[in-house]
């Protein structure tokens, strides 16, 4: 049980150091706190709910994932490397992908209460 409040403790302090640095994550917790918003003002069904979630879940973890990347690959290698670049540029382009994919999901549940 000490083991997993700990384990725990450690992913808040991951969260919160890349919070502090990560100027994408904070557009994305801002982004996640007006979508929220949203959903309750146009009281979108429980399925839409669950799909924003998993949306939301996804990119916060996505740009997570990206930032350990990006610190493992700033320890390993200081100078510049190619595949360093390749590496970084990957990393970042998982959360574009997904960006867009949150982007559209957004459209799709929304535009047409918007519109409507
Ligand atoms: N060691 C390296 N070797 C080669 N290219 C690198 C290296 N470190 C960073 N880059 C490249 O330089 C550019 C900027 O990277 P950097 O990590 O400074 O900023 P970033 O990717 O925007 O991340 P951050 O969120 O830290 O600002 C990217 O295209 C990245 O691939």
């Amino acid at each position: 049980m000490k083991k997993l409040i700990h384990s725990f403790r450690f992913a808040i302090n991951g969260f919160y150091l890349a919070f502090k640095r990560e100027q994408n994550l904070k557009i994305h917790i801002l982004a996640t706190f007006i979508v929220v918003f949203f959903g309750f003002y146009f009281r979108i069904s429980s399925i839409e709910w669950t799909i924003l979630i998993l949306t939301i879940g996804g990119m916060i973890s996505a740009e997570l994932m990206n930032t350990a990347i990006e610190r493992t690959v700033d320890l390993v290698e200081e100078k510049f490397h190619p595949v360093a670049k390749q590496a970084k540029d990957i990393a970042a382009s998982a959360c574009l992908v997904y960006a867009i994919a949150s982007v559209l999901i957004g459209c799709i549940i929304f535009l047409p209460k918007i519109v409507l």
